[in-house]
């Protein structure tokens, strides 16, 4: 009978048993259930309800008091009874497992009387809607969207919520535990100290809860944090959800929180930070939140709770073995502990009852019938033994998930490629199926001691290059002595290189020292040069075992047979990641030529491939002197450009820039291996001597000055003989210094560019004639005939403006252009150059349109007909 009363005892306490992470001893918790009679969840009920709901638990708590204080006179009775209680003391060691509590908070199941449905019923209907006394916000609108299109995901993968949760507790212990660094203040005294996280569910009422002792958010944080402020990645990811509907790239978009909702229809938050008091923030996700000054749970000391109403469908987060299966997925890497609350299966000696005993009894004595010879000595001592017997119980405790070693603290031979992979997956939150294209992990020795991982990501970030000169985006986490400082360090690595994940882990940097005083150190400087050449040589490594990127085609198919997956991982590097190398070679003088090794691009040799400035080195014609180049918007463009007639007839390679930004880097990359580059659509091309130049010259001066001093209105500079013109009768090419055609074009287009610094920076113009071409020859018997000509003149003209356009200038009079086409088209039709366009009879379109007019006004008679014929 005692046992009876000592089960539905706790069984009732189990029930009433409200604080879900109560570390404290079972003889303080009565005092915690009263404020859970309190509780705004009861103001939702309609009257009728809350009334018999309160007598019903005011009945209940009085039963339930009853039957804990006889269980308790039990309990105390019993000495030999045990918990399977973690009995140490506590411990200011921040890792030290979280003491193990009673198993109070969790009812076996086939313990549940009527009562217990009822309420679990009531509580079920309350929390339909929220906390009646709360202050209630809007959500703002993207994130409300972005919540909309969560809570009704068809997305199968709904796992990802935890490590999403579990990532956010991280980052709130890391906040936590760098600011104890210079005032141990903040952590507080006993369990507070203890930075961990853990998991807890609830079969019974359908909640799994995520605690973490991290840094916590005040009332405004919430506000703030949880709803109120949209962050870039908000609208970024609803766009991408309505594209790719790949929720799981939710974490690098930094909108993790709101994953709760694919398996949540309610959530709680309840917060407590250091400076404020404790709030609970809650929603169903419908466009509004609410926060509440929390009187009811149990104080968190400091940090977050995350309480998860479960969608009926998501019963399966309410699995030990789930939950243990996703934190060993996912969140491996975390480096704080991370705790479940285990159920086990344990024999525990109780008391037999009469029935038992009598059995006991009646084996006795025919075992003392069977053995005469025992002592009898023994067997008296035997009876005087208090009667137990075991049975099966199922207990509690705090089970530790993950390995908090920190992987960069191993020896590289003994991480394997997998553990690599994963470890990026987590710290850049990408959880993608890819693999990090190349990673380096290596110790820095000497004056300044590190030590680094750095990935290279399967795939360019969104917003890689959003306000890339303004803002600080670093993605290298800096810890000092295994202790997370920050990942807003922009001093590690310089913003093109802003694409690389990783982190470093110095012991020579300082501890206690604030943010801004860490930045200031010298030490920063020698740790930023080190990490620029591993990443560079990481990334070279990229293209060195990539097979597709050697030109020797015996090594090729060599190094192919054996590194198959390396394959083509270059191409998808530059394809994801070039426009940073180039940045680089505009920013980073010193590393200018390792940068620009890296570099990729399409010439008219490439046939479609990428090719590197060595392979076209390798490639250079004897004698060839220059790099050369053109720039424009597309390569198909480019392939018909009269600029590159000559060239390609001669055999040269020209490389292909087609990127606004290579307008940019070719003002900065002059030369490479003592190669100068020639962009060939500006003054200076030299294609070797030709015995006949000078020759050319002198025939063609009469035509050359009249032409200049014919377009003096036009700001020509000069008109020469070209030497890069086989087809085209001529070109327009511009000063070395000065803009090209393209970044002419490139300039106009920006909104922000300023008009007067455009007239200064154009280049100077000037026109190329093709001596060989049957116009131009034309054009010089004409001009020597009679210079004064007009429709020389105007032929000379159109010429120039044709040969704007076609060398990829922006025409300022389009108009003037386009009648001078339609002068020549006359001539060649034979039409009078006088003829002009015939009037309009302005009559006969008056008459029409009063026709028209008539017409209408006399239309609805004629309906009027109709209507009345069809009455
Ligand atoms: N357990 C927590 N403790 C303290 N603050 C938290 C916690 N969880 C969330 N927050 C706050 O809410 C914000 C929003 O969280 P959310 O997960 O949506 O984005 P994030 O953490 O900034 O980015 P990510 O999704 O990449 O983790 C966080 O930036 C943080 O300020």
């Amino acid at each position: 009978m005692a046992m009876v009363n000592l089960g539905f005892g706790v069984v009732l306490w189990g029930r009433l048993q409200h604080s879900f992470f109560s570390t404290s001893k079972q003889t303080e918790q009565p005092n915690k259930i009263m404020p859970r009679i309190n509780d705004p969840i009861s103001d939702r009920i309609s009257s009728v309800e809350e009334a018999t709901r309160n007598t019903f638990i005011m009945r209940k708590w009085t039963l339930a008091s009853v039957l804990l204080l006889l269980s308790l006179l039990f309990l105390f009775a019993d000495q030999g009874r045990k918990f399977q209680a973690n009995a140490e003391g506590d411990s200011d060691d921040v890792v030290d497992p979280p003491k193990v509590e009673e198993k109070l908070g969790a009812v076996p199941h086939g313990h549940s009387t009527d009562s217990d449905v009822a309420k679990r019923e009531a509580e079920s209907i309350s929390k339909r809607s929220l906390r009646s006394n709360a202050e209630k916000f809007e959500f703002q609108a993207e994130v409300s969207r972005l919540m909309d299109i969560i809570i009704n995901s068809l997305y199968s993968n709904k796992d990802i919520f935890l490590r999403e949760l579990i990532s956010n507790a991280s980052d709130a212990l890391d906040k936590i535990r760098f600011l104890s660094l210079t005032d141990k203040e903040v952590l507080g005294e006993g369990d507070n100290t203890k930075l961990d996280i853990q998991i807890k569910l609830d079969k019974e009422k359908k909640i799994l809860s995520i605690r973490d002792r991290g840094i916590g958010m005040t009332k405004e944080d919430l506000i703030k944090n949880l709803g109120t402020i949209a962050k870039s990645g908000t609208s970024a990811f609803v766009e991408k959800m309505q594209t790719s509907g790949d929720l799981n790239l939710i974490g690098q978009f930094g909108v993790g929180f709101y994953s709760v909702y694919l398996v949540a229809d309610y959530v709680e938050v309840i917060s407590k930070h250091n400076d404020d008091k404790q709030y609970v923030w809650e929603s169903k996700a419908d466009g509004a939140f609410a926060i509440s000054e929390d009187t009811w749970n149990e104080p968190l000391g400091r940090g977050t709770e995350i309480r998860l109403h479960l969608k009926d469908e998501a019963g399966e987060y309410l699995e030990e073995s789930k939950l243990k299966e996703l934190v060993k997925r996912y969140s491996e890497f975390i480096n704080f502990p991370i705790y479940i609350w285990a159920s086990k299966e344990v024999d525990v000696e109780v008391p037999a009852d009469e029935d038992d005993s009598s059995e006991e009894e009646d084996s006795e004595s025919s075992s003392k019938e069977e053995s005469e010879d025992e002592d009898a000595d023994k067997s008296d001592d035997e009876e005087k033994k208090p009667k137990t017997k075991t049975v099966k119980e199922t207990t509690y405790e705090w089970e530790l998930l993950n390995d908090v070693k920190a992987i960069w603290l191993r020896n590289p031979k003994d991480v394997t490629d997998e553990e690599y992979t994963k470890f990026y997956h987590s710290l850049a939150k990408d959880f993608s199926a890819e693999k990090p294209l190349a990673w380096s992990h290596f110790t820095a020795e000497g004056d300044v001691e590190f030590k680094a991982v750095l990935f290279v990501p399967p795939k360019a970030p969104h917003d890689l290059y959003e306000g890339y000169y303004n803002s600080n985006k670093s993605n290298l986490k800096l810890y000092v002595r295994r202790v997370f400082i920050s990942d807003e360090f922009d001093e590690l690595l310089p913003k093109y290189l802003s694409f690389l994940k990783g982190l470093v882990d110095s012991d020579t940097l300082p501890l206690n020292v604030s943010r801004e005083m860490l930045q200031q150190h010298s030490s920063l400087k020698t740790i930023k040069k080190k990490l620029i050449r591993k990443a560079l040589d990481m990334i070279r490594r990229i293209a060195d075992e990539d097979p597709d990127e050697s030109s020797d085609k015996e090594k090729k198919e060599e190094v192919a047979s054996d590194n198959d997956e390396k394959k083509g991982q270059y191409t998808k590097f530059w394809n994801e990641f070039g426009k940073s190398i180039k940045l680089g070679i505009i920013e980073d003088a010193t590393n200018r030529n390792r940068l620009a090794k890296l570099l990729r691009f399409e010439s008219t040799k490439s046939e479609g491939k990428l090719t590197s400035l060595d392979q076209y080195i390798s490639r250079m014609k004897a004698g060839q002197k220059d790099i050369f180049y053109i720039t424009g918007t597309s390569k198909e463009q480019l392939e018909k450009s009269p600029f590159l007639e000559r060239l390609k007839k001669k055999n040269y390679e020209v490389i292909f820039f087609t990127d606004p930004v290579d307008e940019y880097l070719m003002q900065y990359l002059m030369d490479y291996e003592d190669k100068k580059f020639q962009n060939v659509s500006k003054e200076g091309l030299k294609l070797g001597k030709d015995s006949k130049d000078k020759e050319l010259k002198e025939s063609f001066k009469d035509l050359t000055k009249w032409w200049k001093k014919a377009l003096s209105g036009d700001n020509v500079d000069d008109v020469k003989i070209s030497n890069r013109l086989d087809n085209t009768p001529c070109v327009v090419v511009t000063s070395k210094f000065g803009w090209s055609a393209n970044m002419e074009r490139i300039m106009q287009s920006q909104t922000l560019s300023d008009a007067s610094k455009q007239a200064y920076m154009r280049g100077k113009r000037v026109l190329e004639v093709n001596p060989r071409h049957p116009i131009i020859k034309e054009l010089r018997e004409r001009v020597v005939k009679n210079p004064e000509d007009e429709s020389v003149k105007q032929t000379a003209q159109l010429m120039y403006q044709t040969a704007l356009f076609e060398s990829g200038f922006l025409l300022n009079d389009p108009k003037d252009f386009a009648n001078r086409i339609y002068d020549s088209v006359k001539s060649s039709l034979d039409i009078s150059p006088e003829a002009t366009v015939e009037e309009e009879d302005e009559t006969e379109v008056e008459a029409e349109s009063d026709a028209k007019e008539d017409a209408s006004t006399s239309k609805p008679e004629a309906d009027d007909d109709d209507v009345k014929d069809e009455l």
